[in-house]
């Protein structure tokens, strides 16, 4: 599923009226859709207000208010501007829902606007969408305050007014939805941390253009049924040279317990070999953990003899970790993987990343992602899309960017969002496990943006299966996610198991 910004979203809409689906059939469509949508929220007893603003999120209002009347609902259309404001496919539906024997009820009439909320049960937000410009203005502002205030269910049309849908906009006052009807593709605000919350729980309602039309957009959601029909499958004949020979390089004395996890993650994902370069104090606790690997000396290990390689995690910070990691970038002509501390002390030479002509992944959490880019977390926070596709396309680099909504983005730009996992997975070890499972996906995977994402979703899938099987958010642990893995993958394929 796509996900898109304001101006692609308005680019959509154009698309489907030269293709002859006029602004008002399109109106109808998003309305009903986002009716028969919030309609499963909503009890047929309940008193509901939907509140109608000024442009086409207004308009969806009309039918809304329209279509649950029907449905024999018991609601009133509040248009919260003047008549003078309600123009073009929204007006058109306006007249459509009076001559429909129905009446506009308008924001200025309504006394006592607290007792007026007490008496509903339901908010239906269809004041603003993606038109919104800047913080808002009265009386959406004092309408958004009072429904936030009043104890009635929030639900909204596309997105709750006052929420910006793009990224880079860190003020703004917005209605607190508890669901939100999102009309044909997420907006980039419903995967940012500063914007998510205000949506609720969402999702996205079709209506009707035709996908052969939409201009394309090179961001999409990965979801399970992505990793379904894209999971390499296991050859009855294959050998252990078949699911690829990859080293971690990884641990120290003090912090073994990374490179086992990675290692066994790895594993358990499918990897035929897998080898660790470690400390050699190290590995009297890591090989209890992880028997099926073996170990080679860091001075001595054979960097191009590897089918993907995974470096960073648990090294230290020091000059020792740093001009290991050097050695590594310069030296390894396969498919590199970096992580952890190895991103932190790469950030001195990180043009050497453009020389590589195999693939280079870089894993940070927005923590490291900062460090990398001279940000701070705030901006990276704050427009995580634009910063991420700007560094991947700098550096010729995939870039894995962790976080609830994990973006991954090719070297040509292209993204990916994940949405799985919980708080559970915010722990120490969990980075650790997921660069593991993708080092094994990034040595089997035909396209290396399929197999990244795909093993995104594997990993923060398994900790919300793991959870939902009696582990809690709060006690689940990146082991627990790596012994999860099995169930996963039977519950993937059937040519898995
Ligand atoms: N395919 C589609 O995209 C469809 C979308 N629909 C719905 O239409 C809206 C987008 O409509 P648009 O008229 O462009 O924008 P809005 O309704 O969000 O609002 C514009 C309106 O708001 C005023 N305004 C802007 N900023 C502020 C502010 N800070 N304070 C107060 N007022 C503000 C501005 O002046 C305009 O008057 C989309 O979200 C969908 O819900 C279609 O119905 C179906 C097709
Ligand atoms: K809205």
């Amino acid at each position: 599923m796509d996900i898109v910004t304001a101006q692609e979203m308005y680019e959509r809409d154009q698309a489907a009226a030269e293709a002859g689906l006029a602004g008002t059939m399109l109106m109808e469509n998003a309305g009903r859709a986002a009716a028969y949508d919030l309609v499963k929220h909503i009890q047929k007893s309940d008193r509901i207000i939907v509140w109608i603003g000024a442009g086409s999120n207004g308009g969806d209002g009309f039918v809304i208010a329209r279509t649950l009347l029907n449905l024999g609902y018991t609601a009133e259309a509040v248009q919260v501007v003047p008549d003078e404001k309600i123009k073009g496919d929204a007006a058109v539906h306006k007249q459509i829902f009076q001559a429909s024997g129905h009446t506009v009820k308008k924001w200025t009439d309504v006394e006592d606007a607290e007792g007026y909320l007490l008496r509903a049960d339901v908010s239906i937000d269809a004041m603003l969408g993606i038109g919104v410009q800047g913080d808002l203005r009265e009386p959406y502002k004092q309408i958004v305050q009072h429904c936030n205030e009043a104890s009635l269910l929030r639900l909204a049309v596309d997105l709750p007014t006052g929420v910006p849908a793009d990224e880079g906009v860190e003020e703004f006052t917005a209605y607190k939805a508890d669901y939100t009807s999102v009309i044909e593709a997420p907006k980039l605000s419903a995967f940012l941390q500063h914007t998510q919350p205000w949506y609720g729980q969402w999702s996205v309602v079709e209506i009707g253009i035709p996908s052969q039309v939409s201009p394309a957009v090179r961001r999409s959601m990965w979801t399970v049924e992505d990793v379904k029909r894209t999971l390499p499958s296991r050859d009855d004949h294959s050998h252990k040279g078949s699911h690829g020979k990859g080293l971690v390089i990884g641990g120290s004395l003090l912090m073994p317990g990374s490179a086992a996890m990675t290692s066994r993650a790895a594993l358990r994902s499918g990897a035929g070999l897998i080898a660790i370069a470690t400390e050699e104090g190290a590995v009297p606790s890591i090989s209890p953990y992880v028997q099926e690997a073996t170990f080679v000396e860091r001075e001595t290990m054979e960097l191009s003899a590897y089918d993907g390689v995974a470096a960073g995690m648990g090294i230290g910070r020091g000059a020792d970790a740093r001009a290991l990691v050097h050695h590594v970038v310069t030296h390894t002509k396969g498919p590199l993987l970096i992580d952890a501390d190895g991103l932190y002390v790469l950030k001195d030479f990180l043009g050497k990343l453009e020389k590589r002509e195999e693939p280079t992944i870089l894993t940070p959490h927005p923590g490291e992602f900062a460090h990398l880019t001279g940000r701070s977390i705030k901006d990276v926070l704050l427009s995580p899309f634009s910063l991420a596709e700007a560094f991947a396309r700098r550096y010729g680099v995939y870039l894995v960017l962790k976080g609830p909504s994990t973006i991954i983005t090719a070297p040509d730009g292209e993204q990916r969002v994940d949405v799985t996992g919980n708080s559970g997975l915010a722990k120490g070890g969990s980075g650790d496990a997921l660069a593991g499972i993708l080092l094994t996906m990034l040595m089997q995977s035909e396209s290396m943006l399929d197999g990244l994402s795909s093993g995104c979703v594997l990993h923060g899938h398994t900790a919300d299966r793991v959870v939902q099987q009696g582990r809690s958010k709060v006690d689940l642990l990146a082991t627990d996610v790596i012994e999860g893995l099995p169930g996963t993958f039977r519950t993937l394929s059937s040519s898995i198991t």
